[in-house]
């Protein structure tokens, strides 16, 4: 899964493609260099970031949906928490929601994905982008996180959603500080047995830097390709990257050994 944020402030590459002609060239460039879908982001999530009105990220969000969907032949998910944003993002073609909150920040957000039939990740995080960084404190972070996300597959399979619509993500950096993470990542494979695929994003993040000493967040390549591979080992089936062709190299590798 290629990210291609549409925002002026993300963690990593904040500003690069805001324009619609900029972005259309990034997510070509993800589909050449192999990535499977192209995940578009119209707000911020990383700790502390503003939140965005849902005019202003359909402002920013609908002309890019257009010439994407228009031009690169791979699914498209729509990286959103708001249910208006979903709506109109899968009448332009959207076909993956990916909330960061589980569908629980907007509370129309589980009936707008029951309706469209669209296929959902769910991701665990604690608070808001805001405040979640104050809140990195677990009895078992691998229980609490495999717990949350339990009920809330159950709670859209009550919803009528499909169960192969469900994806599920553990949310690295998402209310988790460096000991979480880590804790999460040593036993990804616990999550398996709620049997639903797992996505995960670790590209760029703070605690690639951690581990790696590598201050830029742009600069955490090797960093994240080697977390990729290790989630992909621990059982994750879709890796969410800032940085595609290198991610698609080594994973050609590691399927070639495994
Ligand atoms: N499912 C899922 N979605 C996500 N969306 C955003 C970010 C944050 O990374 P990025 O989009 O690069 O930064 P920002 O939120 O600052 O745009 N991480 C995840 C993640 O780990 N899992």
């Amino acid at each position: 899964m290629g990210v291609l944020n549409i925002t002026p402030d993300s963690f990593s590459d904040g500003g690069t493609y805001l324009s619609a002609d900029a972005a259309l060239v990034r997510a070509k460039r993800m589909w050449e260099e192999g990535a499977d879908i192209i995940d578009i982001g119209a707000e911020s999530t990383r700790p502390g970031a503003p939140a965005v009105t849902q005019e202003e990220e359909l402002r920013r969000l609908l002309p890019v949906l257009e010439a994407v969907a228009a031009e690169v032949p791979l699914p498209i998910s729509i990286d959103t928490s708001k249910a208006a944003v979903m709506r109109a993002a899968w009448s332009l073609g959207a076909g993956l929601m990916n909330d960061v909150t589980a569908l629980r920040a907007d509370p129309l957000a589980l009936e707008a994905i029951a309706g469209l039939g669209v296929p959902v990740c769910l991701m665990h995080m604690r608070g808001t982008p805001q405040n979640m960084q104050e809140n990195t404190h677990y009895r078992d972070v691998v229980a609490e996180v495999k717990d949350f996300l339990f009920e809330r597959v159950a709670q859209c399979v009550a919803a009528g959603i499909p169960r192969h619509h469900l994806l599920i993500d553990p949310g690295f950096g998402f209310a988790k500080d460096l000991e979480a993470n880590r804790t999460l990542l040593r036993h990804l494979d616990d999550l398996a047995s709620i049997k639903v695929p797992l996505l995960v994003g670790l590209s760029r993040k703070r605690m690639i830097g951690e581990l790696s000493g590598v201050e830029s967040a742009s600069e955490r390549v090797a960093g994240s390709v080697a977390a990729a591979l290790w989630a992909v080992s621990r059982g994750a089936c879709i890796v969410r990257v800032h940085d595609v062709a290198e991610t698609v190299q080594a994973l050609r590798v590691w399927r070639g050994l495994s």
